[in-house]
């Protein structure tokens, strides 16, 4: 991907987002929400995807068809919040090996601290798509791909549902070589580090724990 930012402004995505900012929203329908979106999403961030071509015979004749190339991608999700954008993306991208980075980030210190760590062998072969749905301060992001490099990959991009300036500039400075892909830009960070306007605490949303 070109881009160090890419903002997907697709009318689906941009109404379906509404709803899940909507401070009365379901947690059955904010999760429901963010499935659908995924799937929009993944088909962005695939974009540009390598590709070969395959012999194969139709009911007509042969043809070199095309087929993505290399080894299957990487999902990596960053836990918890990621698994609601993982699962859309899985359901396009069924054969994709999948990794976790555990993360949550500490209220006070906004740092990210780190409890789980498992990803798919050889990284350094495949195309590594980490997703969480927020990009705030930036931190979490930040380490969850310094950690996946050190796990060897360097194939990287990075989806998310809402990005703030702050997190962007983070990514940017921290892994220029990771193009994010989200669904809108916020306006700030509030001094609590959440987004405005954003749409709250997407694990606490998604999963209706407080
Ligand atoms: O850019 P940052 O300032 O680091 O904030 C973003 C992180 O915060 C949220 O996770 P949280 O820590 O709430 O954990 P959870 O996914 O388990 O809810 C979110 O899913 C990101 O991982
Ligand atoms: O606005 C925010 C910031 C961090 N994490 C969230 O879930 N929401
Ligand atoms: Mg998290």
């Amino acid at each position: 991907m070109k881009d160090h930012l890419t903002i997907v402004d697709h009318p689906l995505v941009q109404h379906k987002l509404t709803l899940m900012r909507e401070r009365d929203t379901s947690t059955a329908v904010f999760r429901q929400l963010l499935r659908e979106i995924s799937l929009l999403l993944a088909y962005e961030v695939t974009r540009e995807l390598p590709m070969t071509t395959r012999a194969i015979e139709t009911p007509l004749c042969e043809m070199d068809a095309p087929v993505i190339a290399g080894r299957k991608l990487a999902l990596v999700s960053i836990l918890r919040a990621g698994n609601g954008l993982l699962d859309g993306m899985l359901e396009l991208i069924p054969s994709a090996r999948v990794g976790f980075v555990g993360l949550y980030r500490d209220e006070e210190t906004l740092q990210p601290v780190e409890y789980y760590f498992k990803v798919p062998e050889q990284l350094n072969k495949r195309l590594v798509i980490a997703v969480d749905p927020m990009l705030a301060t930036g931190n979490s992001s930040a380490a969850a791909i310094t950690r996946l490099k050190q796990a060897g990959a360097s194939n990287i991009r990075f989806l998310c549902l809402l990005a703030a300036p702050e997190g962007v500039a983070r990514m940017k400075e921290a892994h220029p070589d990771v193009p994010i892909v989200t669904a809108a830009l916020d306006d700030h960070l509030n001094e609590k580090g959440y987004i405005v306007p954003g749409l709250g605490d997407a694990g606490d949303r998604m999963f209706g724990t407080k």
